[in-house]
């Protein structure tokens, strides 16, 4: 009898539409009737992942904050606090800078353990008041986000398959950047999508023809009952 695989899945930039934005609403139904567990691993906060999940119709496991939130359905953990990186854009308001999300910045009001910041501002004062409290500052491709360096996406994966008793070398991940990357490093086969950055391209197993929700989309039909 064959399987599906345990499926790890970034968001933006692999679930995503043709252009980059907005969720590719083909991906709902494959993943909504997956037999196996499927991970949201991302590095959007807590309740995007949670939302997504929800409003999909899957049990809730997710890796938010880049690994800073961790749920297993039943626990929730966090490995990182927000106060370093809060101090960072302090100080980066400070020097005259904004984080660009406009007054109510929904980006980070919901955020635990890190601080996103839009890609239009500068990174290079980031970069240096970041390093100061021994934080670092990674571009995913969709903001910036300011973090403390131990969390990663990999990190909270093994935290979920222990918990849910699947074995993450059996375990397929799609995702297209440097915050991936740990991701690949945990399961058993990574794809990254076609318009993955080249730290993702260069850490999975296969490079995508295809990009976004189009790349994720080939790799489910290729990996479907493979288990
Ligand atoms: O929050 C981001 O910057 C990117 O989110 P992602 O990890 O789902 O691609
Ligand atoms: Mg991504």
């Amino acid at each position: 009898m064959t399987a599906d695989p345990p499926l790890v899945l970034d968001i933006d930039g692999t679930l995503t539409r043709p252009d980059g934005w907005g969720i590719d609403p083909r991906i709902f139904d494959p993943i909504r009737e997956w037999e196996a567990p499927v991970v949201i691993a991302t590095g959007k906060a807590f309740p995007y992942p949670v939302a997504l999940c929800h409003f999909t119709g899957i049990p809730e496991l997710v890796v938010a904050e880049n690994g800073g939130v961790v749920y297993t359905g039943d626990d929730v953990f966090f490995t990182a606090d927000r106060e370093a990186a809060q101090a960072v854009t302090e100080e980066y308001r400070a020097a005259g800078y904004t984080l660009g999300w406009g007054t109510e910045d929904t980006v980070n009001r919901w955020r635990e353990t890190e601080i996103a910041i839009n890609l239009e501002q500068p990174i290079e004062p980031l970069r240096e008041i970041a390093a100061k409290h021994g934080l670092e500052v990674i571009d995913t491709g969709y903001a910036y986000h300011v973090k403390d360096t131990t969390p990663t996406k990999g990190d909270g994966l093994e935290t979920i398959a222990d918990h849910v008793s699947f074995d993450l070398e059996a375990a397929v991940a799609v995702g297209d950047s440097i915050n991936d990357v740990s991701s690949f490093d945990a399961v058993g086969r990574s794809f990254a999508v076609a318009n993955a950055d080249e730290m993702a391209k260069t850490a999975a197993d296969e490079v995508l023809e295809a990009t976004h929700a189009d790349g994720t989309l080939a790799v489910l039909e290729q990996v479907r009952g493979t288990a």
